[in-house]
């Protein structure tokens, strides 16, 4: 079936420039919304179909052929068919010598079978040039053109110069081509869409857990600790003063946990002599998402900020203070102001807003757009020396508030201490730990460094 002339068709390629013609086989959704965009960046469009009379909506300009016809008008094959119907390609093999044939396909499950479907497609049809592409992008944002989240193709094959040309499509349709290497990629390429996630897992359980233990053992100390003893209903403390003390705890152990690792890291170097032996898994995986326990650290921080701001409008608390001024006049007793109590509360203020002043500024470093303006050091410096201020200050700013009382036995319950004397435990060690083994770390260490961001930034952010 014929479609009607392309002239009409918006081009954002030079019109007098001729386009080549590329084939695609299928005329399914993935066919038809890539057929679409190639058409508008000003390519001849021809589909291979099973039956090329019934295909419907496909775009304005598009031939539409048998797939043995429409593979010999173009030396480039896109297949949008899905794996389990490759199998037609095997009498197609005589036609597709030489030409490059792009796979795009993906699967349901993770290595769901043993090699991947573009190796696969390449053990099929031995004398094209496969190459792997496109299979990030989904149909829906070539349609809709809301490319923001993914306009980034990963490509591999064994051919260099099938592999430009492919990247040169990509490219015109204003998308950026990640060379990936040798069709091996493939196996890896295939399985991004289908993870969940995959660097904010752990961050995400880790919090969760942090949370959850936090949570009863504040309840057990402020809620069923004084209704046993009491007989006072605390139970109102779940809504604020219970979460204001999770969450503060919670980005503070967070944040001491994105700096504990290179710590062990430098730890482990020293006991091993050299900084050339890879590390253990555990601790490789846990560099490589310390920016999204980061993040999420901070997410935890601006709940606190929140949770603080609101202190004064609670009814408890202004009953609280409306009911201390009652009874220190009707007892005639007075109140001496006390300034090392406002020094010690000023300090552990001030620490607080200018530990959450750079928490927001390495959050700020970390947005893509900016950390692309910033050269490596610079990056280094904001995220490794002022995250080690950050660090710094916000423990302070817990270790202030604790102040007098901060160890004293009255405060124990049932033997517990306060929440935040156990929070304390991690960012004091990793403090302490970076004054030492910083002094004593290798001459060329930080050139070394570069391995695990590149390593983590094709990870979609
Ligand atoms: C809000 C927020 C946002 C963040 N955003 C980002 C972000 O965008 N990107 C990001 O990467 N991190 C981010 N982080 C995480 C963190 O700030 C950085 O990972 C930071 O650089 C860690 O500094 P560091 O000094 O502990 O570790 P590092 O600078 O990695 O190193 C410490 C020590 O570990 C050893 N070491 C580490 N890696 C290696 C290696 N590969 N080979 C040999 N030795 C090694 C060295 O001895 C070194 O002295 C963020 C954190 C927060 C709180
Ligand atoms: N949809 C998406 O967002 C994305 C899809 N992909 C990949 O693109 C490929 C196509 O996906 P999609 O377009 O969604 O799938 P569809 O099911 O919509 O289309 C598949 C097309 O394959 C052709 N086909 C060839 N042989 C057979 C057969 N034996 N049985 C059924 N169909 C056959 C058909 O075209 P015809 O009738 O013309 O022969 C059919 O329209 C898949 O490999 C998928 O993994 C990759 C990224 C995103
Ligand atoms: C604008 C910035 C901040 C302000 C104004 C502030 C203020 C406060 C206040 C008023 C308290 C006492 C809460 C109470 O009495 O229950 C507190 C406690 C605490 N803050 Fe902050 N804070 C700030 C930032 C931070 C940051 C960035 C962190 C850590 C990452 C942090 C960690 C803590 C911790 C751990 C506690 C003790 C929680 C407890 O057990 O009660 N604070 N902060
Ligand atoms: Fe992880």
């Amino acid at each position: 079936m014929e479609k009607t002339s392309a002239d009409s068709l918006p081009l954002t390629v030079n019109s007098s420039e001729k386009q080549e013609t590329v084939c695609i086989f299928g005329t399914g959704d993935f066919g038809r919304s890539l057929g679409l965009k190639m058409l508008q960046c000003g390519y001849s469009i021809v589909f291979g179909s099973r039956n090329p009379r019934m295909s419907s909506l496909l775009p304005n300009g598009a031939e539409v052929l048998s797939y043995s016809e429409a593979a010999q008008k173009s030396d480039i094959i896109i297949l949008a068919v899905h794996r389990e119907h490759y199998d037609f390609l095997t009498e197609l093999t005589e036609l597709l010598n030489g030409k490059i044939l792009v796979d795009i396909s993906n699967n349901l499950k993770i290595n769901q079978y043993p090699e991947s479907n573009a190796e696969y497609l390449a053990q099929l049809v031995p004398g094209a040039h496969v190459v792997k592409a496109f299979n990030t992008i989904s149909a829906w944002a070539l349609q809709s053109g809301a490319l923001d989240a993914s306009r980034q193709v990963f490509v591999c094959g064994n051919d260099s110069k099938a592999k430009q040309r492919v990247m040169d499509i990509v490219r015109t349709l204003g998308l950026t081509p990640l060379d990936q290497g040798s069709l091996i990629a493939a196996k890896e390429i295939e399985n991004y869409p289908l993870q969940l996630f995959p660097m904010w897992k752990f961050p995400f359980y880790l919090s969760a857990i942090l949370c959850v233990f936090f949570f009863f053992y504040c309840v057990i100390r402020e809620v069923i600790y004084p209704y046993v003893y009491e007989k006072k209903d605390s139970t109102f403390r779940m809504a604020i003063s219970i979460p204001n003390r999770v969450f503060p705890i919670a980005a503070l152990t967070l944040l001491a946990l994105v700096y504990l690792p290179g710590v062990i890291a430098a730890v482990l170097q020293l006991y091993r002599g050299t900084k050339y032996r890879r590390f253990p898994d555990w601790l490789d995986h846990w560099m490589l998402c310390r920016k999204q326990l980061g993040l999420i650290a901070l997410g935890f921080a601006f709940l606190h900020v929140i949770y603080t701001l609101v202190i004064p409008i609670r009814y408890y608390v202004r009953w609280t203070l409306r009911n201390m001024t009652i009874t220190q006049a009707t007892a005639k007793k007075e109140n001496p102001f006390s300034t090392t109590t406002a020094w010690l509360n000023d300090s552990y203020i001030s620490l607080g807003i200018l530990g959450f002043f750079l928490f927001v500024l390495l959050g700020i470093t970390s947005l893509p757009s900016v950390s692309n303006a910033v050269n490596w050091r610079e990056f280094r410096f904001v995220q490794s020396k002022l995250g080690y201020l950050t660090l710094i200050l916000c423990t302070a700013h817990t270790l202030v508030y604790g102040g007098k009382r901060f160890l004293s036995p009255s405060i124990l319950k049932w033997y517990l201490p306060s929440a935040y004397v156990i929070a304390l435990i991690i960012p004091c060690t990793v403090a302490i730990s970076k004054m030492t083994f910083c002094r004593i770390s290798f001459p060329g260490s930080c050139m070394e460094l570069k391995e695990p961001y590149a390593r983590s930034s094709h990870i979609p952010k």
